[in-house]
């Protein structure tokens, strides 16, 4: 007998889907990725998740990519944030307006990209050598992403203990020659899957926050002094627990610690940023 839903789960599904189309209606960054009166730029040529808009809020307030030549990326599918990274960094990460003379220009595809070919960073321009930049970002998710030139995408799960090493490889063989082998920015988007249960939702957030600490802790401890220190944003989910984290871990190891909810962030999401400037070690 074909699968029939109560009268009670056909109501949910469909006062769900009702909410979450009216969210996206109400989303200004939904609707300015739509709307045909946005600015050319924006219109012609969107980032790949509205999650490029919190980056670029963050860093117009904070100015933390700028000056930096190696930033890590994690958890950074499907590649918004990537995108605005490498922008940063001088390579052209979106493709052209369709007016452009360069509007030619195709995202390639996944198939086409080895994860480890190092030489394949700027190939993945299509030839076009005018969007070569000054830097380096290395992507690091679970998940596939479409190649981004400048970006050195690796597949892989970062809590797994054998990430470090292949990161570390990249890391030294992409680095612009001048620059140290470390990351002078860490970014870290990463969120596992929403259970809806509250509490394994806290446990799951605290747990990437402190693996991403200890990762930056052994990243930079051989790291010489560098002027502008190394920065590290991370999300979290907004908790007492994550309070703690910030005062124990991230407080005594940085010089200056905020926190952030960027406009662009849902009111209704828990999500927030800690922006640590200024590593201490
Ligand atoms: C909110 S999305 C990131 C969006 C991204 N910043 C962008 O702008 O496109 C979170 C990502 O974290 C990734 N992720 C979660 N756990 C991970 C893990 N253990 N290792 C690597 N990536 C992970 C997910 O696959 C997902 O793509």
């Amino acid at each position: 007998m074909p699968f029939r839903p109560s009268r009670t789960l056909a109501y949910a599904k469909k006062t769900s889907s009702t909410a979450w189309l009216g969210r996206q209606a109400r989303d200004p960054y939904i609707r300015l990725r739509a709307s045909p009166d946005a600015s050319a730029l924006v219109a012609a040529t969107p980032y790949r998740a509205r999650s490029a808009f919190k980056l670029l809020e963050m860093d117009a307030k904070y100015k933390f990519l700028g000056q930096r030549d190696v930033v890590l990326d994690l958890g950074c599918a499907p590649g918004g944030w990537s995108q605005v990274v490498a922008e940063k960094l001088g390579w052209s990460a979106r493709p052209p307006a369709a007016s452009s003379p360069n509007a030619g220009w195709s995202e390639p595809t996944p198939e086409s990209f080895d994860p480890l070919n190092i030489s394949d960073l700027t190939s993945s321009t299509n030839g076009n050598s005018s969007t070569v930049g000054r830097g380096v970002v290395i992507g690091v998710d679970l998940l596939r992403m479409t190649p981004i030139p400048g970006v050195q995408f690796l597949q892989a799960d970062f809590l797994a203990p054998d990430t470090e090493v292949l990161i570390d490889a990249i890391i030294a063989r992409t680095c612009p020659r001048d620059a140290e082998t470390k990351a002078d920015v860490i970014l870290c988007d990463m969120a596992s899957n929403s259970t809806g249960n509250a509490f394994h939702d806290i446990e799951s957030s605290l747990s990437i926050c402190n693996s991403v600490f200890e990762f930056s802790q052994r990243h930079w401890a051989q790291s010489s002094k560098r002027e502008l220190g190394g920065v590290l944003l991370i999300k979290h989910f907004v908790h007492p627990l994550l309070h703690i984290f910030r005062k124990e871990k991230l407080e005594p190891s940085f010089k200056d610690v905020r926190f952030i909810k960027p406009n662009a962030s849902r009111t209704e999401s828990k999500e927030g940023y800690f922006l640590c400037r200024g590593w201490k070690g």
